[in-house]
């Protein structure tokens, strides 16, 4: 395009003075001198930060998650005053799975595409760096100081779902991504790719340790005694552990106090073109990392007071409108521009940024179904859940057909809620005092709203196997906790056999003793499943 010279001299003018402009600007994000020496002064209170000062700003968001039931035996060590943390100690078998190590191949682990318990490691990622560096332009080689901070790390997050029965979707690492470093101009680096772990309903999360170092534990236990089982050296060999109450002057531990490698207040900085020592030696140095080893210990309280998980368990037994925080990422560090004073016009350094966190986390999944059908092998829960459900189970007339739960849900039609009943491994007898597949299959009925017991009407006692399958799961007491139905199976046989009447009449007389709903039924010829799914219904159903 053609312009007169005029026209020309003109434009040359504007976009003369908009360089200049630019050029000349002081960065319009970067903190003012003013600004700096403000915040530089906030640090100089000489008043002791502690921990105490902040420690529930995490813990509400996992106390409505945190398990409620103390769950494993702690014994106390010190408490405060005595000592910083609640420093407890308990066996190992708490804080690692039993079942897990006992499957030393992974694909032990899974019956199809159900897997309830997994042991993962995350880490949250660590912030940027800080920048070092100055405006420079046409006028200035060096202008103010405009490094941006570095960006936060990433960090891990857990979140129950819907549409999720099983763990086996999980991988076995989770790492969050770092914070970039911040760069020139006052760019601050983005932030580490967070991390959403998506669960089952029912899923109960907890620190663990490293299965590795649990493992290396065993084997050398092992050596010394080939004999002796694995539940015997987790519960002999004892951790401590630094914990928290739920609130400021709570001496009942509560959360365990993570801990990140982290730098002491007042190191932690990068240089650039003088060292560490040149600027250990100045007086003015030595004052501004005074102060800034006063923020650098606010971002330790912080971090202390964030990096909690609770003791017995995060308890995802409902839907988690919001992500929760496992773990959270490290800060980015701060950029040169922070430290430019009156004093200090060329800040040739910046801090690092904060480190994540890495912990071991074990998932299991507690709360499979609303109901969970209790029997001994041969029963015919699996015949009972086939007839009345969507789940196909195996069924055979022998023992431990069922190895791992299935989960059938039970559509009632429009207006009618659903429910679910899980089939779980066959119980046998003993299996309180660890024998068989020991009380590992309770685990995936302990939090259902109801249980149903089964019992074949062909045995010679039912009734004294109804007993027997109650001292299996803890006894009368523990029963009567849960909503119960007591099924009595296999009515077809012997059923012009006034015998077998009286079998029945005697269990329904000790199950309305306790208060419980009893029904005869016939699964196999498919009589009397309507009501017992109306029965089940009312069982799967919220104890008032
Ligand atoms: N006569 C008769 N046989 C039944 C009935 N229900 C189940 N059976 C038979 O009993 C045997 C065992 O049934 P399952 O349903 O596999 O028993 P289970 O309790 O699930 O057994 P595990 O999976 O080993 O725990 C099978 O041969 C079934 O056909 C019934 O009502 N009447």
């Amino acid at each position: 395009m053609l312009c007169s010279s005029g026209t020309f001299r003109q434009l040359n003018a504007i976009r003369t003075s908009l360089i200049r402009f630019k050029s000349t600007s002081i960065p319009d994000n970067a903190p003012t001198l003013i600004e700096n020496e403000e915040w530089l002064g906030t640090l100089e209170d000489n008043s002791e930060l502690t921990h105490d000062a902040n420690i529930e700003s995490k813990n509400y968001v996992f106390d409505k998650h945190a398990t409620k039931n103390e769950k494993f035996d702690i014994k106390i060590l010190s408490r405060p005053p005595d000592s910083k943390y609640i420093k407890i100690q308990s066996a190992l078998e708490n804080f690692t799975s039993i079942n897990y190590l006992r499957q030393y191949n992974k694909h032990n682990h899974t019956q199809g595409n159900f897997v309830d318990v997994r042991i993962i490691q995350c880490r949250s990622g660590n912030g940027g760096n800080g920048c070092i560096s100055f405006l420079r332009d046409a006028n200035r080689r060096v202008g103010p100081p405009d490094g941006g901070d570095g960006g936060d790390g990433g960090s891990v997050y857990v979140q129950a779902v819907e549409g999720m029965n099983s763990l086996s979707k999980l991988k076995t690492k989770y790492i969050a991504g770092d914070g970039k470093a911040g760069a020139a101009t006052q760019l601050d680096g983005s932030r580490g790719k967070d991390i959403l772990i998506t669960v089952p309903k029912g899923t109960v999360v907890s620190w663990c340790l490293d299965p590795k170092t649990v493992r290396t534990l065993v084997e050398t236990e092992l050596e010394k005694d080939k004999q002796k089982p694995l539940k015997d050296i987790l519960h002999e060999h004892k951790l401590d552990i630094d914990c928290y109450g739920r609130h400021k002057g709570d001496i009942n531990p509560k959360y365990i106090q993570l801990f990140r490698k982290q730098y002491e207040p007042g190191e932690g900085w990068i240089y650039n073109e003088k060292t560490k020592e040149y600027h250990e030696e100045k007086d003015w140095f030595r004052k501004l990392n005074k102060n800034v080893a006063r923020y650098d210990r606010s971002l330790d309280v912080d971090e202390v007071s964030k990096d909690k998980i609770p003791l017995f368990g995060v308890d995802l037994d409902e839907i988690t409108d919001k992500p929760l925080c496992l773990l959270e990422g490290g800060k980015g560090g701060l950029g040169n521009m922070h430290f430019l004073t009156s004093v200090i016009r060329n800040p040739r350094f910046a801090k690092i940024g904060r480190d994540g966190l890495e912990s071991f986390f074990m998932f299991e999944l507690k709360s499979i179904a609303d109901l969970g059908l209790v029997g001994f092998p041969n029963a015919g829960k699996s015949t009972i859940l086939n007839k009345i459900s969507n789940a196909t189970p195996r069924i055979g007339s022998w023992e431990f057909t069922t190895l791992r739960p299935t989960i059938g849900t039970i559509m009632r039609g429009p207006g009618a809620e659903n429910f679910t009943v899980a089939d779980i491994p066959g119980i046998i007898e003993g299996a309180h005092l660890d024998r068989g597949m020991g009380l590992e299959f309770l685990k995936h009925i302990e939090r259902s709203k109801g249980w149903v017991f089964v019992v074949a009407l062909d045995e010679k006692d039912p009734l004294a196997t109804l007993k027997i399958l109650i001292n299996e799961v803890g006894g009368l007491e523990k029963v009567q906790a849960k909503n119960i139905l007591v099924v009595c199976n296999k009515a077809d046989i012997g059923v012009s056999n006034p015998e077998s009447m009286q079998k029945f009449l005697k269990v329904q007389e000790f199950a309305a003793n306790q208060g419980w709903d009893s029904i005869p039924i016939s699964a196999l010829n498919d009589e009397n499943t309507d009501i017992l799914v109306e029965k089940m219904a009312k069982c799967a159903q919220n104890i008032e």
